[in-house]
Order: structure tokens, then C-alpha cells, then sequence
């Protein structure tokens, strides 16, 4: 993406030897949008940080004549599935800028490595999404459930398959695990201050992070939308990656992990090869058949400390997809608001699905079917709190602006609600290209 962003193709990479090797090869790959989504969004702001959070939300791709000469050819079969993942390019996001962490909106300016978050600042600019498939129509297809900017260039499109993209194995801690020894540690202190450790300090980077501490059963939510960090600290805290030997080899196969080596070693090794789980079932540890999973942490810790596993749980299980994410996704301290719209903001939108005032002849809405569909994704938007963790702190006596299909919003925050108070036709309003120009005093 870096040589996209100056104009450099990829470049042949001079092996040892001195002859050069492919593109592809080196992992250099010179990208070409398959096509520009068509979004209900036109700015970032206000555009829902996951596709999950706005189920109205509505956009087009329409595959690209250069890419292939028949698009519908291309798209031939992908109607027969509900839903497709959409590989794309953060072309918004400024200058190619990112940090190895980050403070997604859910850690309230906690860090986190970029690579456990969604953040769009990222190494290479690419965002990841899955669609609804709403239909497929000659060389397009038509989304909704979409988190991406209209103009988005679309590197690919894949078609979702469960039992291929969604872990089938749910998995379970069984013990802290010693990277160090290869031993199973006993869930007690902390060797490093004998003191018992916390859940939220081995979760997060930094010591100012949120205090998970109960499992929900809440909506599926995402480490979404972190922020680069402003200064990169010397150590890094303690992150744990939970993770199990689970039945066999099979499950690292279908993963694509079974051919990746580090030092010599698969990774499916490195999660734990089935010699050691079963020194741990001599040992006593765990009585479980060997088919069962036996657990494997991975450490990473600047420090020379050992981590042991909190007395709360740090990680919790995604009963509907049998995988685990840390407790700040899903417990993080952004509360969904309350939304709720002042009688002239109805009174707008009942106009503006009208078409504008009674005989204006003006456009409605070009995604948005009904008045009520509007208004659900208006809502579903400000109920995820859309605002930075900067403003979130800052600027919370401004205004609020965003656009959404032909809708530019007006809103407001209070304590825990967000109330619209204009709702206009896009096309009225000033364009705001730089979201803090979007920050009224009120
Ligand atoms: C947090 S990212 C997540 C995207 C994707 N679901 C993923 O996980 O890679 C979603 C946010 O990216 C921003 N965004 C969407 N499209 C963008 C684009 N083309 N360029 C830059 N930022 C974009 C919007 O602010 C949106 O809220």
C-alpha cells in the first residue's frame, strides 16, 4: 500500500543469491480496486465503526469493466450465499500513518496493540468487513449492514462460509501456561510483585484502563476504530492470547496455520504440539481424554515478570460463534445511548422522505426505503456513540454532524442519550470534509 501511496509499483526484492524475486513472492502486491462502493455514508464521521452496529445501512459495488471484461461473469454463483466478506482500502485515512498501538473508542484512551483492534490505521491501509448480500444484478451487488465511506475502493469480495469463518471449537482455559518452562502454572499471584493480579491490568496497555468485570450476554461488539497512540511507551504490558491445542492438527490446517513456520517451527506447533499435552495429562494436570483441548498462553511481556491468570475472567466466550475475545470488546465502558429525536427533527425526516416540502419535486432517499428505515439507522448510529474518545472527553457541549443517505443530522450528547435535533437534506447544508470541522459550540 506504501508503494501504491508514492507511486512505486511493487518492486522486485533482491534475493541473497542477487536475482530478484516476484512480487507476489515477497508479499509486494500491486492492487487494483475490483470497484468503488457506492455507500450511504459519505464521511467518516458518523459511519458506523462495524457493519454489526447498523443493519440499514445500504451500498452498491459495481465491479469494474477493466477488471474483467464481463463483470456479471465474476459474480456468477455468489447470489446462493446471505453474506460476503468485503476486503477494502481505508483510502480516508490521511497520510499512511500508524503506531504499533492504538486506543480504540471502547478503551476510553486505554492502548492496545493495533493488531487486537480494527483500527483503520494499520500498517497496510486494508479494512475488513462482512456484508449482508442483499442481491446480485448483472456486474453489482448490493450490501446493507456496511461500515465503509462511499468511494471505497474494494480490493475483493469472498463469500462468508460458516464452517470455514467461524470457529467451530469453543475454547476453554484450562491453566495458565508457561511459555518460559512449558509448564502449567497454578491461577495464583503474580511472581513479579506477589501480588494477585487483575484482570484489566493484564488485559490492558497502560495502567488506566477500564475495569471489566462481568460477562453480558450484550450484542457482539468490536475493538473497533482505535485512534494511533500519541506516545509509544517503552514496555508493554502483558497481553495474553488464549488459545487452545485443540483435537487435532486439523482445525491449525484449516486455519492456514499447519505451513507457517517461525524459527523453524509451525505455528501449529508453537500453540502446542501434542507431546507436551500429553506430559500435562502425566503430569496430572488435566484428567481430560486427549481428544479434549488442552490451553496454551501466549506471553508477551517486555518485562521479565511472570503473568498468571486473573481471578476475573480476561477473555470471555462468544457463545454464537465459539470464540473468545478479550473483556474490553465486549464490556468495554462505551454504553449504548439512549437516542431520541426532538419533535421538529420527526418533522424533518417525515418531509425529507416526502421528497422536501409538499410539491418540491426534490429526491428522497436513494438507500433508505421508508422514513422508518431512516430513522432506525439514525438511530443505531448515535446509540453506538459515534464520537471519539477525544471528543467523547472534550468537546462534549458541541454539536454533532453527519450525513446518511440524503439526511444530514444534527445532534447533540448528553449523559448517557443523544437527541437529533435537525434533520436536512444533504444537499443543503455546508460539505464537511475534516470531522472537526464538524464540532459547533453550542
Ligand atoms: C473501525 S473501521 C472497521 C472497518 C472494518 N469492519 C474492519 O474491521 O476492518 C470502520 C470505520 O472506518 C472508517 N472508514 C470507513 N470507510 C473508510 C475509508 N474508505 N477510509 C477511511 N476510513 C474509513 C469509518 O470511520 C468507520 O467508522
Amino acid at each position: 500500500m506504501r508503494g501504491l501511496e508514492e507511486g512505486l509499483g511493487p518492486r522486485p526484492t533482491a534475493t541473497p543469491c542477487g536475482c530478484a524475486k516476484p512480487a507476489l513472492e515477497t508479499g509486494n502486491l500491486l492492487t487494483e480496486p475490483i470497484g468503488y462502493l457506492e455507500s450511504c455514508f459519505s464521511a467518516k464521521n458518523g459511519t458506523p465503526r462495524q457493519p454489526s452496529i447498523c443493519r440499514h445501512s445500504r451500498a452498491c459495488l459495481r465491479i469494474r469493466k477493466n477488471i474483467f471484461n464481463n463483470p456479471e461473469h465474476s459474480l456468477m454463483g455468489l447470489e446462493q450465499f446471505s453474506h460476503v466478506w468485503i476486503l477494502f482500502v481505508f483510502h480516508k485515512n490521511g497520510h499512511l500513518s500508524y503506531k504499533a498501538k492504538v486506543q480504540p473508542p471502547r478503551l476510553n484512551g486505554a492502548k492496545t496493540g493495533v493488531f487486537s483492534t480494527r483500527s483503520p490505521h494499520r500498517p497496510n491501509a486494508i479494512g475488513l468487513t462482512l456484508a449482508k448480500l442483499e442481491k446480485v444484478e448483472g456486474g453489482a451487488i448490493y450490501l446493507s449492514g456496511i461500515d465503509m465511506i462511499d468511494g471505497t475502493p474494494v480490493l475483493d469480495i469472498k463469500p462468508y462460509i460458516a464452517d470455514y469463518d467461524s470457529p467451530q471449537h469453543l475454547m476453554k482455559p484450562l491453566g495458565d501456561f508457561n511459555l518460559q518452562n512449558n509448564r502449567l502454572k497454578p491461577r495464583t499471584m503474580s511472581q513479579s510483585d506477589g501480588k494477585t493480579d487483575s484482570c484489566d491490568q493484564r488485559q490492558l496497555s497502560g495502567s488506566d484502563g477500564p475495569q471489566p468485570s462481568r460477562i453480558t450476554n450484550e450484542k457482539h461488539r468490536h475493538p473497533e476504530d482505535g485512534a494511533p497512540e500519541e506516545n509509544v511507551p517503552k514496555h508493554s504490558s502483558t497481553t495474553k492470547i488464549q488459545q487452545t491445542w485443540t483435537e487435532n492438527r486439523e482445525i491449525a490446517v484449516d486455519f492456514g496455520l499447519e505451513s507457517r513456520s517461525s524459527e523453524g517451527r509451525t505455528v501449529a506447533e508453537q500453540f502446542g504440539p501434542p507431546g507436551q499435552e500429553k506430559t500435562l495429562l502425566e503430569e496430572g494436570i488435566d484428567k481430560r481424554p486427549r481428544s479434549m483441548e488442552s490451553a496454551l498462553i501466549l506471553q508477551e511481556s517486555s518485562m521479565k515478570t511472570q503473568h498468571v491468570t486473573p481471578p476475573c475472567p480476561a477473555w470471555v466466550a462468544d457463545r454464537a460463534s465459539h470464540s473468545e475475545v478479550p473483556a474490553w470488546v465486549k464490556e468495554a465502558p462505551a454504553a449504548s445511548l439512549q437516542v431520541r429525536f426532538t419533535p421538529h427533527a420527526e418533522m424533518d425526516l417525515g418531509q425529507l422522505s416526502l421528497g422536501g416540502e409538499p410539491g418540491a419535486g426534490k429526491k428522497s432517499f436513494k438507500y433508505f426505503q421508508s422514513a422508518e428505515e431512516a430513522k432506525c439507522a439514525i438511530q443505531a448510529v448515535l446509540s453506538a456513540d459515534p464520537r471519539s474518545v477525544y471528543r467523547r472527553k472534550f468537546c462534549q457541549d458541541r454539536l454533532f454532524y453527519f450525513t446518511v443517505d440524503t439526511a444530514h443530522i444534527t445532534c447533540w450528547f448528553g449523559d448517557g442519550f443523544a437527541e437529533v435535533l435537525r434533520i436536512k437534506p444533504a444537499s443543503e447544508p455546508i460539505q464537511i470534509t475534516d470531522p472537526e470541522e464538524s464540532l459547533v459550540s453550542l
